[in-house]
């Protein structure tokens, strides 16, 4: 068996019996049923996560940044020159990143990982190389990456996700760093979701409307190119999974399926960031279903295709900001959610504890 292949196999349902008693401890506690809202639910899936009620606290949080260049780039379909990618890698190791900000703000560790960069990049604390290409090739025009390179980027994924945990983070985070990723994640959700191009590819970092028409046209031309009906054939089982992911994907997403699978396997919450974890986060659940047990929405992006794939994959965006940042950035502002919502049950009375009146049928 593949590495990534035994990450697969070491995942299991979310526990059914955790749940049922999460859901019955919440009933427990001094606050009308139901109160918290959305907040209830992410506490039960912390239940079935970790199979055990009440869940464990989400702490210590790790945030891995993967980044990745991408062949379609030379299409134009981006704002930005390619080198930003390298140049985002350096800031985010000095701690000069929006994602290090907001990392500092929850404790959340930063470890960022090279799985496709164009160029090779200096050692810097907290860089971790685990180059399978200098970047991926266009994929409006064929396979953007092989099967090899593919399985190569996944296995990265998982094995960082399962470093992290026997390092023992609690609670891992996706991020994302690829000028041009924006495309390889609409024609992704393109693909697992048969979704037209116009509904799901977006500005991106910010493109004029001549240059938003062309992306669809890129995001539309990949899908024939590669095979892939332009109606939607949702990949059908992990083989055909595997092939979409290689022919439309980045290295990046790649590696965060991979990561998301691992985290999956080792039973540890992974907070989806945007629309780059979300088109990763189909891969994913397309190679093994019951990963999205695994994974919360830490928000939804700005950028229209991540609604379409958070609605296919049944998950709920706990923040809603506008952003369209990637990095990780809206994964780690909704961390303290996530915490929130196991504590309650650690900490709060139950009603015969705190003698509060019970509520009336
Ligand atoms: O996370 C998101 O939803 C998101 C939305 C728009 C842009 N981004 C980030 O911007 C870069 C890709 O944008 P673009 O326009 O070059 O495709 C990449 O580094 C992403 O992290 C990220
Ligand atoms: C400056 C910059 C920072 C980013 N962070 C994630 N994607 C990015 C894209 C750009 C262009």
């Amino acid at each position: 068996m593949t590495p990534i292949d035994e990450t697969i196999a070491a995942i299991r349902p979310i526990d059914a019996q955790a749940m049922a008693e999460a859901r019955a401890h919440q009933d427990r506690l001094t606050k009308p049923r139901g109160s918290l809202g959305v907040l209830e639910d992410v506490a039960v899936r912390l239940a079935g996560i970790a199979a055990v009620c009440p869940p464990p606290l989400p702490t210590p949080a790790a945030l891995a940044i993967f980044a990745a260049d991408h062949g379609v780039h030379a299409r134009g379909v981006s704002p930005w020159p390619q080198e930003v990618t390298a140049q985002m890698v350096a800031n985010f190791t000095v701690g000069g990143a929006v994602a290090n900000a907001f990392a500092a703000q929850v404790g959340a560790t930063v470890t960022v990982v090279d799985v496709g960069v164009a160029v090779d990049l200096p050692p810097a604390p907290g860089l971790i190389s685990h180059k399978v290409a200098y970047g991926t090739a266009d994929l409006s025009r064929g396979p953007a990456m092989t099967a090899e390179q593919t399985r190569q980027a996944l296995a990265a994924g998982a094995g960082v996700a399962r470093g992290l945990v026997a390092a023992g983070h609690r609670c891992l985070i996706t991020g994302d760093m690829g000028i041009a990723n924006t495309t390889a994640s609409a024609a992704l959700i393109c693909a697992f979701t048969g979704r037209d191009a116009e509904s799901v590819t977006g500005r991106g970092t910010g493109i004029d409307d001549a240059t938003h028409r062309h992306k669809i046209e890129v995001v539309r031309q990949a899908l024939p190119a590669n095979g892939i009906s332009p109606a939607g054939a949702v990949p059908a089982g992990p083989e055909e999974a595997l092939r979409v992911l290689a022919a439309v994907g980045g290295l990046e997403h790649a590696a965060i399926a991979g990561f998301v699978l691992g985290a999956a396997a080792e039973r540890v919450p992974v907070i989806l960031d945007g629309v780059i974890a979300g088109s990763a986060a189909l891969a994913a659940a397309a190679l093994a279903p019951d990963v999205t047990g695994y994974c919360v929405a830490g928000h939804r992006s700005a950028e229209p295709g991540h609604a379409a794939a958070l609605a296919h994959l049944g998950l709920r965006p706990l923040v809603d900001l506008e952003l369209r940042l990637g990095e990780g950035t809206g994964g780690l502002l909704a961390q303290p959610l996530v915490a929130a919502a196991a504590r309650v049950m650690h900490e709060v009375a139950t009603f015969d504890a705190a003698g509060v009146a019970e509520q009336k049928a």
